[in-house]
């Protein structure tokens, strides 16, 4: 435990790094950060169960990272200190926790052709359908292979649609990936671009219902925290959220992700290292297996794989490459990977399920100007503004790259010199 405390130091992490409370028998995380949860709310944060029911457990025994725990609901009461949190974690790690139990929202219902507002989010009403479409997820990967196939559309171009086991790559030798993914496109469920052809499961209207109702809370959630960014950059108000419009023509996109139990004695990564193409990710975890390779620091220069525990109630949120391109590498995207569950968990089936946010399709992925925390990093960094590309063809190429056959080097994102590790 020792070993991987000192990689994240509060340098990397910023002062205020939060460990995850402890689950049953699980070794306690550093007492400072505990301290500030406590203050907080001793008796909610004592009694409540962060681990999943029905699930054997994380193992107690093994080290896990350290990220900030933030609250929804603090944060949407504009508590200063929550988001102060949120800027540190966004600009150290990348990586931070987002509890989502919440007081119910306004009662006022949102026409939905509008933008969603921050009255809309409602983060148990969230949970609830990511929870419905875990149970969907379930069934659909249980469909034949060959019905599967089907919606393959990676030679029309797409990354949207169905992955095979092994049809993707997990490093530069095109060592196959361990898991399937099912992509659905936010503009095909927003009646934005012509539906995809889908199996009966996910093209019923019960099923898309759910996924709109899934989108559109997600969206409120990563519009929100694309607004508090913005603040804390100094950007001109509505800047970073105005590239991300609900109703706009983006590679948004839910993921399904499921990985098999791996034999013991032949254990691969799941799914290779990467960072994310887009802006925000949301990650609704269950089982381990996630890793994040926090950054090198003098005291640190080889920092190791570490595990994220699962929370339940909480999300893992994310930053991508297209947020380090447009902030000159203020905010930063961590490299992380899945291998397998750790322990009993590696057992299961591993299912999680995402919502990647990426900049409106005809984005130009270049530094924002009209802030001087940006200015000041481009000018400390002394890099040039990289390469002409919209958020369209940087996703593609990024997305496409990880299939088997596809140009590794082409899917290479932001991280550069920390690929090496
Ligand atoms: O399954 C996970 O926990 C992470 C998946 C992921 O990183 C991705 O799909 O980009
Ligand atoms: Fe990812």
């Amino acid at each position: 435990m020792a070993a991987v405390m000192s990689q994240t130091s509060t340098s990397q992490l910023g002062a205020s790094a939060i460990a995850p409370p402890a689950l049953p028998h699980q070794t306690l995380p550093p007492a400072p950060a505990l301290h500030h949860l406590e203050q907080d709310d001793p008796k909610e944060d004592h009694n409540e169960d962060l681990a999943y029911p029905n699930l054997p457990p994380f193992p107690s025994d093994i080290p896990t990272a350290p990220l900030l725990r933030i609250s929804l609901s603090k944060l949407l009461s504009n508590d200063l200190t929550e988001i102060t949190n949120l800027w540190n974690a966004s600009r150290d790690l990348g990586f931070f926790y987002l509890d989502l139990r919440s007081p119910a929202p306004s009662t006022t219902k949102r026409d939905s052709a509008h933008e969603p507002s921050e009255c809309d989010i409602d983060g148990s009403a969230l949970l609830s359908s990511a929870e419905k479409l875990f149970s969907l997820g379930e069934k659909l990967f249980q469909l034949p292979t060959e019905e599967k196939l089907k919606y393959d559309f990676k030679d029309q171009g797409s990354y949207f649609g169905y992955k095979g086991i092994g049809a993707g790559v997990v490093d530069a030798q095109g060592t196959k990936d361990r898991n399937e993914f099912y992509n659905v496109s936010k503009d095909d469920i927003l009646g934005i671009s012509e539906p995809l052809p889908a199996p009966e499961l996910l093209s019923s209207e019960d099923a898309r219902d759910l996924l709109r109702v899934f989108m559109e809370g997600s969206h409120a959630i990563v519009t929100f925290i694309l607004r508090l960014l913005n603040d804390k950059l100094g950007l001109p108000e509505g800047k970073l959220q105005a590239l991300h419009r609900l109703h706009e023509v983006s590679g948004d996109q839910v993921r399904w992700v499921s990985a098999p139990p791996q034999p013991q004695n032949d254990q691969q990564k799941a799914l290779g290292e990467h960072t994310d193409f887009g802006s925000i990710t949301l990650l609704h975890n269950r089982l381990g297996g996630l890793q994040v390779l926090p950054p090198s620091s003098p005291s640190t220069p080889k920092p190791e794989w570490t595990y994220v525990l699962p929370l339940r109630h909480h999300i893992i949120v994310n930053l991508g490459d297209a947020l380090v391109k447009l902030t000159a590498g203020v905010l930063r995207s961590n490299i992380h990977r899945v291998v397998s569950p750790p322990g009993e968990q590696g057992k299961e089936t591993r299912m999680s399920l995402v919502y990647f946010a990426r900049p409106e399709d005809e984005v130009v992925l270049k530094r924002l100007e009209g802030s001087k925390v940006i200015d000041q990093k481009a000018t400390e960094s002394g890099e040039e503004d990289g390469e002409w590309i919209t958020a369209k063809e940087w996703i593609l190429r990024r997305a496409l790259g990880r299939r088997a056959g596809g140009d590794w080097k082409a899917s290479a994102g932001t991280e550069g010199e920390r690929f090496k590790h």
